[in-house]
């Protein structure tokens, strides 16, 4: 077992946000990234960054390999700091808070957290761990709320019938749920993916595309950052947008106003077509 937190359970669950189990922000802002630049030896990976999210908004980052699209969400989940300028998170300050108390109100779902879920792992215990900020369930005790919170996470997202599966014998997809559904489970009042749908084939993106979607839409839903390189991989029902290009902000907004051909083309270095169909889009070279 790897005890990310020797503390006690950090929520009891389930939990919601009158409850005095959980600790809730005082204001509607979530996230203010103030003129934050990161550098890392001579290279400048985010260049004087302003952002801010509202807890009812659902923002997707875009921007191209290396845009510091993942430098920026790991300063928002406390997994990194900045050179310069402020990270404040659900009222908090990054570098004043202590991060491990932080860490249970914002969920994260990224390649680099998932390759640390164990193989042998049964799904419905990859996924109520999180309430332990553990991987691989060992003696720590769980109130069966626990259990009926992370059997009821993976019903959302259709995979249920996988929660006595072994975590490795899932496919690429059902491994991404298990990831959203367990960064879920402690109620987080932030929710961040880092590229979800990455490695998915037709078929199960859309599939994450929709549970997603379904997500956007649920006014109980955390506040939502989605990062990907793709606009056919944002959900309907996402409300703002973040582009990004070799660390700095090309736009940024609502959705609506943010996602033009023109901004595109600009963030990605080349002449784009940009096609919404309702609540989706497409891009392709011009
Ligand atoms: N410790 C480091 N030292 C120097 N450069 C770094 C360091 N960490 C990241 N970088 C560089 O910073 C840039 C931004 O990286 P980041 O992972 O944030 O980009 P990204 O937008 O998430 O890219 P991708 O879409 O490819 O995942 C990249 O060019 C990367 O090589």
């Amino acid at each position: 077992m790897t005890a990310v937190t020797t503390t006690g359970p950090l929520l009891k669950l389930p939990c919601d946000r009158d409850s005095i189990q959980c600790v809730s922000s005082t204001s509607d802002l979530v996230i203010d990234v103030s003129d934050v630049v990161v550098r890392r030896g001579a290279s400048v990976l985010l260049d004087h960054v302003d952002w801010q999210v509202e807890l009812d908004e659902r923002w997707v980052i875009l921007g191209p390999n290396g845009a510091g699209k993942t430098t920026l969400l790991n300063l928002v989940s406390g997994r990194s700091h900045p050179t310069k300028g402020t990270v404040r998170v659900l009222d908090e300050q990054m570098g004043k808070v202590d991060v491990f108390e932080l860490r249970p109100r914002i969920g994260l779902a990224s390649a680099a957290l998932a390759e640390t879920i164990p193989g042998d792992e049964p799904v419905a215990d990859a996924v109520v761990t999180a309430a332990w900020a553990v991987l691989g369930r060992g003696r720590e005790s769980y109130e069966a709320m626990d259990e009926i919170r992370a059997r009821g996470l993976l019903e959302q997202f259709g995979i249920d019938t996988l929660a006595d599966r072994r975590y490795a014998t899932l496919s690429e997809g059902e491994r991404k749920r298990v990831q959203i559904a367990r960064a879920l489970m402690t109620d987080p009042e932030l929710l961040l993916l880092d590229e979800p749908a990455a490695g998915l084939d037709l078929g199960a993106r859309e599939a994450l595309v929709g549970r997603l979607g379904e997500l956007a839409m649920d006014p109980d839903a955390p506040a939502l950052v989605l990062v990907t390189h793709h606009v056919e991989e944002i959900p309907p029902g996402f409300t703002h947008a973040l582009l990004l290009t070799e660390g700095a902000v090309v736009a940024s907004g609502l959705l609506d106003d943010v996602l033009t051909a023109q901004n595109l083309s600009k963030t990605f270095g080349l002449p784009l077509r940009l096609e919404r169909d309702g609540g989706r889009f497409t891009a392709r070279a011009a």
